[in-house]
Protein backbone atom coordinates (compact mmCIF):
# COMPACT_ATOMS: atom_id res chain seq x y z
CA UNK A 1 0.00 0.00 0.00
CA UNK A 2 1.62 3.28 -0.92
CA UNK A 3 1.91 6.16 2.06
CA UNK A 4 0.12 8.62 -0.28
CA UNK A 5 -1.84 8.43 -3.56
CA UNK A 6 -4.11 11.59 -5.42
CA UNK A 7 -5.80 10.26 -8.35
CA UNK A 8 -7.29 12.65 -10.66
CA UNK A 9 -7.23 15.67 -8.77
CA UNK A 10 -8.92 18.65 -9.99
CA UNK A 11 -9.53 22.52 -7.99
CA UNK A 12 -10.86 25.49 -9.20
CA UNK A 13 -11.19 28.44 -7.26
CA UNK A 14 -14.72 29.87 -6.65
CA UNK A 15 -15.16 32.49 -9.84
CA UNK A 16 -11.65 31.64 -11.45
CA UNK A 17 -10.38 28.91 -13.70
CA UNK A 18 -8.80 25.38 -12.93
CA UNK A 19 -5.93 25.42 -10.64
CA UNK A 20 -5.53 21.38 -10.56
CA UNK A 21 -6.40 19.44 -13.21
CA UNK A 22 -6.30 15.56 -13.38
CA UNK A 23 -3.47 15.22 -10.80
CA UNK A 24 -2.35 12.07 -10.08
CA UNK A 25 0.62 10.50 -8.30
CA UNK A 26 1.67 8.40 -5.32
CA UNK A 27 4.31 8.20 -2.81
CA UNK A 28 6.47 5.38 -1.21
CA UNK A 29 7.24 5.24 2.40
CA UNK A 30 10.80 6.67 3.19
CA UNK A 31 10.55 8.51 -0.70
CA UNK A 32 11.05 11.93 -1.27
CA UNK A 33 9.47 13.75 -3.88
CA UNK A 34 10.62 17.20 -4.93
CA UNK A 35 7.79 19.28 -7.03
CA UNK A 36 9.17 21.77 -9.48
CA UNK A 37 7.81 24.35 -11.32
CA UNK A 38 7.19 27.87 -12.41
CA UNK A 39 5.67 30.85 -10.02
CA UNK A 40 1.81 29.65 -10.20
CA UNK A 41 2.16 26.10 -11.12
CA UNK A 42 -0.47 25.15 -8.48
CA UNK A 43 2.33 23.96 -6.17
CA UNK A 44 0.95 24.94 -3.02
CA UNK A 45 -2.27 24.75 -3.97
CA UNK A 46 -1.60 20.96 -4.62
CA UNK A 47 -0.02 20.91 -1.06
CA UNK A 48 -3.12 22.26 0.43
CA UNK A 49 -5.27 19.48 -1.15
CA UNK A 50 -2.90 16.66 0.28
CA UNK A 51 -3.32 18.40 3.70
CA UNK A 52 -6.76 18.69 3.45
CA UNK A 53 -7.17 22.17 3.94
CA UNK A 54 -8.53 22.87 0.19
CA UNK A 55 -11.57 20.56 -1.02
CA UNK A 56 -10.38 19.10 -4.69
CA UNK A 57 -13.95 19.50 -6.56
CA UNK A 58 -12.70 16.08 -7.89
CA UNK A 59 -10.25 13.68 -7.02
CA UNK A 60 -9.37 12.22 -4.01
CA UNK A 61 -6.13 11.91 -1.75
CA UNK A 62 -5.37 8.82 -0.24
CA UNK A 63 -2.97 7.82 2.74
CA UNK A 64 -2.27 4.47 3.79
CA UNK A 65 -5.37 3.59 1.55
CA UNK A 66 -7.75 5.93 3.63
CA UNK A 67 -9.40 8.75 1.70
CA UNK A 68 -8.30 11.77 3.54
CA UNK A 69 -11.90 13.15 3.36
CA UNK A 70 -12.92 10.41 5.47
CA UNK A 71 -10.80 10.97 8.22
CA UNK A 72 -11.03 13.51 11.29
CA UNK A 73 -9.08 16.57 11.66
CA UNK A 74 -7.22 15.27 14.61
CA UNK A 75 -6.71 11.97 12.64
CA UNK A 76 -5.14 13.55 9.82
CA UNK A 77 -2.62 15.82 11.77
CA UNK A 78 -1.24 12.38 13.10
CA UNK A 79 -0.71 11.79 9.89
CA UNK A 80 0.55 14.52 7.76
CA UNK A 81 2.54 17.88 8.65
CA UNK A 82 3.04 21.15 6.75
CA UNK A 83 5.37 23.56 6.73
CA UNK A 84 4.05 26.75 5.43
CA UNK A 85 5.87 28.41 2.76
CA UNK A 86 6.15 31.40 5.20
CA UNK A 87 3.86 32.52 8.13
CA UNK A 88 3.33 36.07 9.33
CA UNK A 89 2.15 35.38 12.77
CA UNK A 90 0.10 37.93 14.37
CA UNK A 91 0.20 36.15 17.70
CA UNK A 92 3.52 36.41 19.53
CA UNK A 93 3.94 33.02 20.59
CA UNK A 94 7.85 32.17 22.12
CA UNK A 95 9.03 29.64 19.28
CA UNK A 96 9.17 26.78 22.21
CA UNK A 97 5.52 27.17 22.63
CA UNK A 98 4.76 27.21 18.53
CA UNK A 99 7.01 23.63 17.88
CA UNK A 100 5.08 22.11 21.00
CA UNK A 101 2.00 23.20 19.15
CA UNK A 102 2.95 20.61 16.59
CA UNK A 103 2.08 18.03 19.48
CA UNK A 104 -1.56 19.11 19.58
CA UNK A 105 -2.81 16.07 17.93
CA UNK A 106 -1.24 14.22 19.64
CA UNK A 107 -2.33 15.17 23.21
CA UNK A 108 -6.18 16.44 22.29
CA UNK A 109 -8.00 19.38 22.79
CA UNK A 110 -8.27 19.52 26.69
CA UNK A 111 -4.87 17.90 27.39
CA UNK A 112 -2.16 19.21 29.10
CA UNK A 113 1.85 18.73 26.92
CA UNK A 114 3.28 15.46 28.92
CA UNK A 115 7.31 15.04 29.46
CA UNK A 116 7.23 13.07 26.38
CA UNK A 117 5.63 16.08 24.01
CA UNK A 118 8.11 18.61 25.51
CA UNK A 119 11.21 15.57 25.12
CA UNK A 120 10.25 15.69 21.48
CA UNK A 121 9.97 19.96 21.14
CA UNK A 122 13.44 20.21 22.70
CA UNK A 123 14.72 17.10 20.10
CA UNK A 124 13.05 18.84 17.13
CA UNK A 125 14.22 22.30 17.99
CA UNK A 126 17.87 21.02 18.47
CA UNK A 127 17.81 18.80 15.28
CA UNK A 128 17.01 22.38 13.42
CA UNK A 129 19.60 24.52 15.54
CA UNK A 130 16.71 26.93 16.93
CA UNK A 131 16.58 25.36 20.56
CA UNK A 132 18.45 28.80 21.51
CA UNK A 133 15.81 30.84 20.08
CA UNK A 134 13.12 28.91 22.19
CA UNK A 135 12.19 31.73 23.90
CA UNK A 136 11.91 34.92 22.01
CA UNK A 137 8.74 35.57 20.53
CA UNK A 138 8.27 34.04 16.82
CA UNK A 139 7.25 37.92 15.54
CA UNK A 140 10.38 39.38 16.23
CA UNK A 141 12.74 36.33 14.58
CA UNK A 142 13.91 36.61 10.82
CA UNK A 143 12.38 34.85 8.24
CA UNK A 144 15.19 31.89 7.96
CA UNK A 145 14.81 31.36 11.85
CA UNK A 146 10.97 31.69 11.43
CA UNK A 147 11.33 28.90 8.76
CA UNK A 148 13.36 26.85 10.40
CA UNK A 149 11.39 26.95 13.50
CA UNK A 150 8.29 25.85 11.39
CA UNK A 151 9.99 22.86 10.21
CA UNK A 152 10.74 22.10 14.03
CA UNK A 153 6.66 22.03 14.43
CA UNK A 154 6.86 19.76 11.64
CA UNK A 155 9.26 17.70 13.14
CA UNK A 156 7.73 17.15 16.42
CA UNK A 157 4.50 16.45 15.39
CA UNK A 158 5.91 13.59 14.28
CA UNK A 159 3.90 12.56 11.30
CA UNK A 160 5.14 10.14 9.09
CA UNK A 161 4.28 12.31 5.72
CA UNK A 162 5.57 15.33 5.88
CA UNK A 163 4.42 18.21 3.35
CA UNK A 164 7.02 21.38 3.06
CA UNK A 165 6.29 24.29 0.74
CA UNK A 166 9.22 26.10 -0.37
CA UNK A 167 11.36 25.18 3.20
CA UNK A 168 14.60 26.85 2.01
CA UNK A 169 13.16 29.87 0.42
CA UNK A 170 14.48 32.33 3.04
CA UNK A 171 17.25 30.23 4.50
CA UNK A 172 21.39 30.68 3.40
CA UNK A 173 22.91 28.24 2.29
CA UNK A 174 24.50 26.33 5.66
CA UNK A 175 20.66 26.55 6.58
CA UNK A 176 19.88 25.14 3.39
CA UNK A 177 21.83 22.35 3.36
CA UNK A 178 20.88 21.72 7.01
CA UNK A 179 17.06 21.29 5.48
CA UNK A 180 18.17 19.05 2.42
CA UNK A 181 20.70 16.75 4.80
CA UNK A 182 17.29 16.65 7.31
CA UNK A 183 14.83 15.80 4.59
CA UNK A 184 17.20 12.97 3.63
CA UNK A 185 17.64 11.58 6.91
CA UNK A 186 13.66 11.48 7.59
CA UNK A 187 13.38 9.64 4.10
CA UNK A 188 15.98 7.35 5.33
CA UNK A 189 14.23 7.27 8.78
CA UNK A 190 10.91 6.04 6.74
CA UNK A 191 9.01 9.18 6.47
CA UNK A 192 7.76 10.53 3.25
CA UNK A 193 7.91 13.98 2.22
CA UNK A 194 6.75 16.34 -0.54
CA UNK A 195 8.38 19.18 -0.78
CA UNK A 196 8.02 22.25 -3.17
CA UNK A 197 11.42 23.83 -4.56
CA UNK A 198 12.75 26.10 -6.87
CA UNK A 199 16.02 24.90 -6.69
CA UNK A 200 16.30 21.83 -9.16
CA UNK A 201 19.96 21.61 -7.46
CA UNK A 202 18.08 20.19 -4.40
CA UNK A 203 16.32 17.64 -6.04
CA UNK A 204 19.87 17.03 -7.79
CA UNK A 205 21.12 16.55 -4.01
CA UNK A 206 18.87 14.49 -2.78
CA UNK A 207 18.81 12.14 -5.89
CA UNK A 208 14.60 12.10 -4.97
CA UNK A 209 12.17 11.72 -7.64
CA UNK A 210 10.95 14.55 -9.01
CA UNK A 211 7.31 16.22 -10.19
CA UNK A 212 7.11 19.07 -12.78
CA UNK A 213 4.26 21.04 -12.58
CA UNK A 214 2.64 23.93 -15.47
CA UNK A 215 -0.52 25.10 -15.55
CA UNK A 216 -2.24 22.84 -12.64
CA UNK A 217 -0.73 19.95 -14.82
CA UNK A 218 2.10 17.05 -13.49
CA UNK A 219 4.02 17.37 -17.50
CA UNK A 220 6.39 14.45 -15.62
CA UNK A 221 7.37 12.77 -13.00
CA UNK A 222 10.90 10.17 -12.58
CA UNK A 223 14.20 9.96 -11.21
CA UNK A 224 15.61 13.91 -11.14
CA UNK A 225 18.57 12.82 -13.55
CA UNK A 226 15.96 11.56 -16.34
CA UNK A 227 13.26 14.33 -15.31
CA UNK A 228 15.29 17.22 -15.30
CA UNK A 229 17.00 17.80 -18.49
CA UNK A 230 18.11 21.06 -19.67
CA UNK A 231 15.26 20.84 -22.04
CA UNK A 232 12.82 20.05 -19.93
CA UNK A 233 13.69 22.54 -17.25
CA UNK A 234 14.20 25.51 -20.20
CA UNK A 235 10.14 24.28 -21.34
CA UNK A 236 9.38 24.35 -17.99
CA UNK A 237 10.40 27.88 -16.66
CA UNK A 238 10.30 29.35 -20.35
CA UNK A 239 13.38 31.00 -20.14
CA UNK A 240 16.72 29.91 -21.29
CA UNK A 241 18.87 28.21 -18.93
CA UNK A 242 22.60 26.96 -18.33
CA UNK A 243 23.43 23.78 -17.21
CA UNK A 244 25.77 23.29 -14.27
CA UNK A 245 27.61 20.31 -14.33
CA UNK A 246 30.16 18.54 -11.64
CA UNK A 247 30.97 15.29 -9.75
CA UNK A 248 33.64 12.95 -11.02
CA UNK A 249 31.28 12.28 -13.94
CA UNK A 250 30.57 15.89 -14.55
CA UNK A 251 27.09 15.00 -14.70
CA UNK A 252 24.37 17.87 -14.78
CA UNK A 253 23.83 18.98 -10.97
CA UNK A 254 21.84 22.56 -11.15
CA UNK A 255 20.90 25.20 -13.77
CA UNK A 256 21.37 28.90 -13.61
CA UNK A 257 19.41 31.77 -15.91
CA UNK A 258 21.28 32.64 -19.09
CA UNK A 259 21.56 36.20 -20.01
CA UNK A 260 21.04 35.95 -23.76
N1 LIG B 1 -6.14 32.65 -2.20
C1 LIG B 1 -6.17 32.68 -3.53
N2 LIG B 1 -7.21 33.25 -4.18
C2 LIG B 1 -7.27 33.25 -5.53
N3 LIG B 1 -6.34 32.71 -6.33
C3 LIG B 1 -5.29 32.13 -5.75
C4 LIG B 1 -5.14 32.08 -4.32
N4 LIG B 1 -3.99 31.43 -4.04
C5 LIG B 1 -3.43 31.10 -5.23
N5 LIG B 1 -4.20 31.53 -6.25
C6 LIG B 1 -3.93 31.34 -7.68
O1 LIG B 1 -3.83 29.95 -7.94
C7 LIG B 1 -2.79 29.70 -8.88
C8 LIG B 1 -1.81 28.70 -8.29
O2 LIG B 1 -1.18 29.30 -7.18
P1 LIG B 1 -0.16 28.51 -6.25
O3 LIG B 1 0.13 29.38 -5.08
O4 LIG B 1 -0.70 27.16 -6.00
O5 LIG B 1 1.10 28.39 -7.22
P2 LIG B 1 2.61 28.00 -6.88
O6 LIG B 1 3.03 27.05 -7.95
O7 LIG B 1 2.72 27.53 -5.47
O8 LIG B 1 3.35 29.39 -7.07
P3 LIG B 1 4.71 30.00 -6.41
O9 LIG B 1 5.85 29.21 -6.97
O10 LIG B 1 4.70 31.40 -6.91
O11 LIG B 1 4.59 29.90 -4.92
C9 LIG B 1 -2.16 31.04 -9.21
O12 LIG B 1 -2.71 31.49 -10.43
C10 LIG B 1 -2.60 31.94 -8.08
O13 LIG B 1 -2.72 33.27 -8.52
Amino acid sequence: MKALEATGLCFRREGGGEVLNDISFDLDRGEALAILGPNGAGKSTLALCLLGLLAPQRGVVRINGAAISQLSRSDLARLIAYVPQSTQSVFAFEAEHLVLMGRSPHIGPFGAPMEEDRRLTQQAMELTGVWRLRHRPFTELSGGERQMVLIARALAQDAPIIVMDEPTASLDLGNQGRVLALVRDLAHMGKSIIMTTHLPDQAFNLKCRVALMKQGRLCAIGPVAQVCTAQAMSDLYGAPLQSLTGGAAQEIIAFAPRLD
